[in-house]
């Protein structure tokens, strides 16, 4: 037993890797007392001692990119706060491009940089020549320098963390293992370890490799799986300059850093490789390393000769491989697992925990000391995973891929390859004959687009107008003009049931809920600061009985939302039943007729309006069909018992009764739905964007018995009429495309950046949704005024603007 083992803390952070050591130092930092860090052996010994130690501030998502801005400026200062030497150094980095495409996406990345106020170049093969001088740039296209990246020494940063919160109070203990999370009603009470019990108010796991396991031996399951990462270090090269950029050759896998004289190479490979040791991660792997295996790396070994002819010269003296977290989508997790709300976890950083672990630390104690996300993860939130994606297996086979596209081209719209076929909707196998090209959502298997008789079903990747374009294009307009049919099983369907369903879905959804049985409500569920929380539509299907419909890819989110905040002595019953029910959208002006066609009950407008649904005999099946749209045409979604559903679509296509619908993908549902300027959470707004910014005040119904979780921040955000809006956009130019994050341009000046980005087959362009800064001291009427551009590839494009839907503003087509 340690002398002075504290047996009580308020907070237990476990694992003394970079992230761990932030977390304690930002709660320290801040004031807080009784932090105790455990580490099972010395700070750092799992993954952190062995990291590259790059650090870039551009990452994939603008909330990542925020976190490691903030997290290199603490590098900068780190040192002079702590009197420890980081090794930080701003030498820069550049990424380049060996094709054209590359380079587009190189142009594309360098728009939203400085879209977020990061500074960044284009270079010629030249220019980069000049920064590089080593470098051999056959067949280099040109490349983006980022000057104010740069790169740390992970022990040393992360000793300085740890400096700093000893000196604010933090108690950090190496030597000690913690066994087990202790938990009771769902609540973590401390921890056990080799020398006894401590109690905790909260409990941080920052465990890395060993996150999976250790959160499974006390119930809780995280979406972490373990990845070998290579790297190989010369022998001194003479001439090489400690200023040097730090050098990324995305076309060969490869990153170069300069490393005491030598350099040092890591890899992003196309075969990488898991760590999926018999038995587990062994509990007392500590500044270890795993054999690097012959032959894994020899390709990109030879390109790596070739580029920089000077390691011909030396030799390779380190062939390093060293495990590092990964995640199934290859951004963190950060947050409270499983509704559990006082254990969180950091992890998965997919081998950028020293630029990306800062940062995160900061944000998590943050939301410890808060009690809430200090900003909008969405993107990062652990619980954007499902619990499937916790499976071991599952992980086993799919990140390794995570590795892999690190540095392959970036395509719009590319799919995984690895781990899919998981999730099937009943439709399946039916649509996969028709020619189905399937893209994965939550584990879903979706059919993107329809691959027509003699086009064969499978992407060939592009910017712009790649191939599959005029078929996406082909599904739009037969839906806009005609009849189209999606499906939409993946829905999450949670049935809500009991005396007091009402008063509890009430209580936490802006929109009322009292209505007749038979309705349709759009709604909102908010936060206490009126910030979005959730996006749904709810039938009442009875006076006790609700179902709440929400997308795929918010489910577990949503699922933990309702269960933690329908008060404790409601008398109900909440079941998911997602899986029971297949979903049709029977969208398109010749709805009506079609769907009249197979049913003798009138659907009319009258009998049948809009916001309604009735259980009706569609042929030999029974269904639930209820009219509402997200693709903004006439229509209907038509709930089915799954063992019914395969029945159901034969019929609707055999075009005995009627012309069957044609089959559209999700990317027609996606540029129909952005035409309409329909939001979509998670993009067009999230936890930090009020109905007031989102343009939703319409589903708040503010003067409702009782109000609702928000109702007052929401009220007071009224008043101050709030500084952002959603707009819709359509650029001018039909050839160029938009995709996301790009920065938009008000008279010159960044307001903002694209949320959703599609194209608008209807309406004849690129079409985007995108939130904007209203002017200071305006209204969001001023955002009307003054002519907006959107970059693309490096070039402004002026667009039209819009706060109503361009698209059938009235909802006249809707309601027709
Ligand atoms: N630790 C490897 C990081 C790779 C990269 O930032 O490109």
């Amino acid at each position: 037993m340690q002398k002075d083992l504290p047996q009580t803390a308020k907070v237990i952070i476990v694992g003394g890797g970079i992230v761990g050591c932030s977390v304690a130092y930002h709660l320290a930092r801040s004031g807080w007392s009784d932090i105790l860090l455990l580490e099972r052996d010395r700070l750092t010994c799992g993954s952190t001692w062995h990291a590259a130690g790059l650090v870039s501030e551009m990452q994939a998502v603008p909330a990542m990119t925020e976190l490691a801005k903030y997290g290199l400026n603490l590098m900068e200062r780190l040192e002079a706060e702590t009197g420890q030497a980081t090794g930080f150094k701003r030498n820069g980095s550049i990424a380049t491009a060996l094709t054209e495409a590359r380079m587009e996406e190189l142009m594309r990345k360098r728009d939203s940089a400085l879209g977020q106020g990061i500074e960044v170049q284009a270079l010629s093969p030249e220019d980069l020549n000049k920064l590089w001088p080593m470098l051999n740039i056959d067949g280099m296209v040109g490349a983006i320098h980022f000057p104010n990246d740069g790169q740390t020494n992970p022990i040393d940063t992360t000793m300085a963390l740890a400096k700093t919160a000893r000196q604010h109070g933090a108690v950090i203990r190496e030597g000690v293992t913690v066994r087990q999370v202790t938990m009771a009603d769902g609540r973590a009470t401390g921890v056990d370890t080799d020398q006894g019990h401590i109690t905790a108010e909260f409990v941080v796991n920052c465990t890395g490799i060993w996150a999976h396991s250790f959160a499974d031996s006390h119930g809780i399951k995280l979406p972490i799986q373990a990845n070998q990462h290579f790297y190989v270090v010369t022998d001194p090269i003479e001439g090489l300059s400690p200023d040097l950029p730090v050098l990324r050759v995305y076309d060969e896998g490869a990153y170069y850093k300069e490393d005491a004289g030598k350099l040092l190479i890591g890899f992003s490979e196309p075969n990488a490789k898991v760590w999926n040791p018999k038995g587990g991660i062994p509990a007392d792997f500590s500044f270890d390393e795993l054999p690097f295996p012959d032959g894994h790396l020899d390709d990109l070994l030879e390109y790596l000769l070739e580029r920089v002819p000077a390691i011909q010269n030396v030799g390779i003296r380190t062939f390093f491989n060293g495990p590092e977290s990964y995640t199934p989508d290859g951004k963190y997790v950060l947050g409270n697992p499983a509704g559990c709300t006082n254990y969180f976890v950091a992890g998965g950083f997919n081998s950028t925990g020293i630029q990306s672990g800062p940062g995160a630390g900061k944000a998590l104690a943050d939301w410890i000391m808060q009690g809430a996300a200090p900003m909008d993860l969405a993107d990062v939130d652990i619980n954007r995973f499902d619990t499937f994606q916790s499976n071991h297996a599952y992980l086993v086979e799919r990140v390794p891929e995570t590795l892999t596209l690190f540095y392959q081209m970036h395509w719009p719209y590319k799919q995984r390859q690895l781990g899919r076929d998981l999730r099937r909707s009943p439709f399946h196998y039916q649509l996969k004959e028709r020619g189905a090209v399937f893209g994965e959502g939550a584990g879903w298997e979706r059919p993107m687009w329809f691959a027509p008789d003699g086009v064969e079903p499978r992407y060939e990747y592009a910017f712009g107008r790649a191939a599959f374009v005029e078929h996406w294009e082909r599904e739009h307009k037969a839906l806009r003009e005609d009849l189209g049919l999606i499906d939409l099983s993946p829905f999450a369907k949670f049935q809500i049931e009991g005396p007091d369903a009402l008063s509890s879905l009430q209580y936490i959804s802006t929109n009322d809920l009292d209505v007749p049985p038979g309705g349709v409500v759009y709604t909102q569920w908010l936060n206490e600061r009126a910030g979005i929380e959730a996006d749904l539509t709810i039938a009442r299907l009875t006076k006790d009985r609700f179902l709440i419909m929400t997308s795929a890819g918010t489910a577990h989110k949503d699922w933990q939302w309702l269960n933690t905040h329908i008060p404790d002595t409601a008398r109900l019953t909440l079941t998911d039943i997602t899986a029971g029910q297949a979903v049709l959208g029977l969208m398109g002006p010749r709805a009506r007729d079609f769907l009249q066609a197979f049913t003798r009950t009138d659907l009319s407008n009258d009998p049948f309006p809009f916001g309604t649904f009735q259980e009706i005999e569609i042929g030999r099946v029974t269904a639930r069909a209820q009219r509402i749209t997200y693709q903004g045409e006439l229509g209907w979604e038509i709930f089915v018992s799954s063992e019914f559903a395969g029945a159901l679509f034969d019929d609707l296509m055999s075009g005995k009764k009627a012309p069957p619908p044609a089959l559209v993908g999700f990317h027609a549902a996606e540029s129909l739905r952005v035409e309409k300027a329909f939001r979509h959470w998670g993009h067009d707004m999230a936890a930090f964007d009020t109905p007031i910014e989102a343009g939703l005040m319409f589903a708040a119904a503010l003067d409702k018995p009782g109000g609702f979780i928000g109702r007052d921040a929401l009220i007071a955000h009224r008043e101050t009429g709030g500084n952002r809006r959603i707009m819709q956009f359509l650029l001018e130019d039909p050839e160029a495309f938009i995709y996301h994050h790009e920065p938009i341009y008000r008279d010159g000046e960044v307001v903002g950046c694209v949320t959703t980005g599609s194209y608008g087959h209807s309406l004849g362009g690129a079409v985007a949704l995108g939130m904007v800064r209203v002017p200071e001291g305006g209204t969001a009427r001023d955002l009307l005024s003054g002519s907006y551009e959107i970059a693309v590839a490096g070039r402004r494009l002026p667009a039209t603007a819009s706060l109503r839907p361009m698209y059938d503003p009235k909802n006249d087509r809707v309601k027709a």
